[in-house]
């Protein structure tokens, strides 16, 4: 019944901890199966079954062991796998440890090779070369993790997986992921982020997922699906069909909804509010409703902004941002990010980030205000919608500043369209996280962001965080600041595979 008995026959008594009753029932039923026995009581116990939400640092306090020494903590993950290949699968993948810092010098690091990692983690974000694929140049920057010192990234992680390798169309649940995609899309029209969310994260499980789901036991042995959903997912597996999403679609405030959140500037509680009022259409709101200069902007170029930007375009308006900066300054780093970096083939706007390529701070004011400028003498940008600076906690400890500038542009060819567009400076330090966090995708991001959690880090737009406590969503420790020069040091950071931008595309 076990193969893989080598690593896995350590296994004999194991016990769970915080697991919902429902999938400990499923779960029990499996050990018996696998021939495992289960007890009680953790404290007595080398192996425990962790929820998959739980991290170390929550784990080991919740587990106060008698003998002083930790149990093994083995996410449930192991058991879902099992189930669904029917063969008890080796634990040792699935082992949760507590994250080391493997960027922090080692007491046996020489001074020299620890110079050589600060010189890089400046110089590199300066490189006029720098290319993102050159990895082996990246591997001298940043200490490996050695094997073994974290458990493989996989199991629940979809940034764990190329895009590529998790497609929507062909994939054996494609009917069910369409079907929760257009509730995630309604959901987050009507308001309710939460449950998107939820079905956010069922499809993530999902797109993983390479058999087809026929049975309730797999939809429940699925990471991140709770009761209500799993029966919206069994019901769709038995009758191919969603009652609530068909009501959903039919309800005409959905569909009124649905229009006015193509108006940009306007959230999910102005839509909400304009319906409430009264309105219908578009000409409902351009003669009746009260609107802020941007949601005007948004309405008089609703068509032009839901119109997706071929790849071409962006191409050409990258050229013109970029010829233009270098007017102003030589000294800038520009990359377009979003879509565009992923390699789609239409985008629905561009977003450019910015910074200088010394690696040293600067005031970016300096450079944006007389860039955006260049750009409107020319005729390139049309409106602006907004301008604003964010100051944020740099890795450096100090209060650094992110500049956002979103306007309107427009290539000078007759005919062309009003395309969003939005330019973005960032501090050198903050250049990789950035990189990564505006390259996307969002659902890539998210899983990445919470795979940063598992580990007692944490990871934004403006950097990497280890050590990282938690109670709740609510952090007790900020953590320390871990140096990323390159988006590559991200990935290692998470042991991580590096995923080029085209493989982030979920
Ligand atoms: N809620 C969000 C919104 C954005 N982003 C990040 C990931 C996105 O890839 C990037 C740019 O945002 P866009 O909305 O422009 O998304 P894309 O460029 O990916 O797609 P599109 O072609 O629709 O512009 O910002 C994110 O992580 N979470
Ligand atoms: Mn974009």
């Amino acid at each position: 019944m076990t193969d893989d008995s080598s690593s896995s026959s350590n296994v004999k008594t194991l016990s769970f901890l915080r697991v919902g009753k429902r999938r400990l029932e499923i779960f029990q039923k499996a050990c018996l199966k696998f021939g495992l026995t289960v007890v009680d009581h953790t404290t007595q116990n080398a192996f425990v079954l962790i929820d998959d939400e739980l991290d170390f640092v929550s784990a080991s306090k919740t587990v106060k062991s008698s003998t002083n020494s930790t149990p093994i903590f083995i996410r449930t993950q192991w058991l879902s796998d099992s189930i669904k290949q029917n063969r008890l699968l080796s634990y040792q993948s699935y082992v949760l440890q507590a994250a080391p810092c493997p960027i922090l010098p080692s007491a046996t690091e020489t001074s020299e090779r620890i110079h050589f990692k600060r010189e890089r983690a400046i110089s590199s974000s300066a490189s006029d070369t720098d290319d993102e694929s050159n990895s082996k140049k990246r591997q001298l920057d940043i200490q490996p993790i050695q094997p073994g010192e974290l458990p493989r990234t996989t199991g629940i992680w979809l940034c764990s997986e190329a895009s590529s390798s998790t497609p929507v169309v062909g994939n054996p649940n494609e009917k069910i992921i369409e079907k929760l995609r257009e509730m995630s899309r309604l959901y987050l029209i009507t308001n309710d982020k939460g449950r998107s969310i939820a079905y956010e994260k069922a499809i993530e499980a999902l797109k993983r997922c390479t058999h087809p789901i026929r049975t309730y036991e797999e939809i429940k042995a699925l990471p991140y699906v709770k009761q209500s959903l799993a029966d919206k997912i069994w019901e769709i597996i038995r009758t191919n069909n969603l009652v609530k999403l068909s009501a959903f679609q039919s309800r005409n405030d959905v569909s009124t909804l649905a229009l006015f959140a193509g108006v940009w500037g306007a959230g999910t509680e102005t839509t909400k509010q304009w319906f409430a009022q009264g309105f219908r259409t578009l000409d409902d709101l351009r003669m009746r409703a009260r609107l802020t200069r941007m949601q005007q902007i948004g309405l008089k170029y609703y068509d032009d902004f839901n119109t997706r930007i071929p790849r071409e375009e962006v191409t050409r308006i990258e050229t013109i941002v970029k010829e233009a900066a270098n007017e102003v300054t030589p000294d800038l780093k520009i990359e377009t990010c979003g879509s565009y970096r992923r390699l789609k083939a239409t985008c629905g706007d561009i977003d450019i980030l910015m910074t200088f390529k010394d690696g040293k701070r600067h005031v970016h004011e300096t450079v944006l205000a007389p860039l955006i400028d260049k750009l409107k003498q020319i005729g390139f940008l049309t409106h602006d919608l907004i301008n604003h600076s964010e100051a944020s906690a740099s890795t450096s400890g100090s209060t650094s500043e992110q500049l956002t500038y979103f306007g309107v542009c427009r290539l000078s060819d007759p005919g062309s369209l009003h395309r969003r567009i939005d330019l973005i400076f960032v501090p050198a330090n903050e250049w990789a996280c950035s990189l990564l966090y505006f390259t996307g995708s969002a659902t890539f991001n998210r899983s990445m962001r919470r795979l940063a959690r598992r580990l007692s880090m944490s990871l934004s737009q403006h950097g990497l965080y280890h050590g990282v406590v938690r109670k709740g969503v609510e952090k007790i420790n900020t953590g320390q600041p871990l140096v990323t020069p390159t988006e590559e040091s991200i990935f290692q950071y998470l042991n991580l595979p590096y995923r080029p931008p085209e493989d982030r595309d979920h």
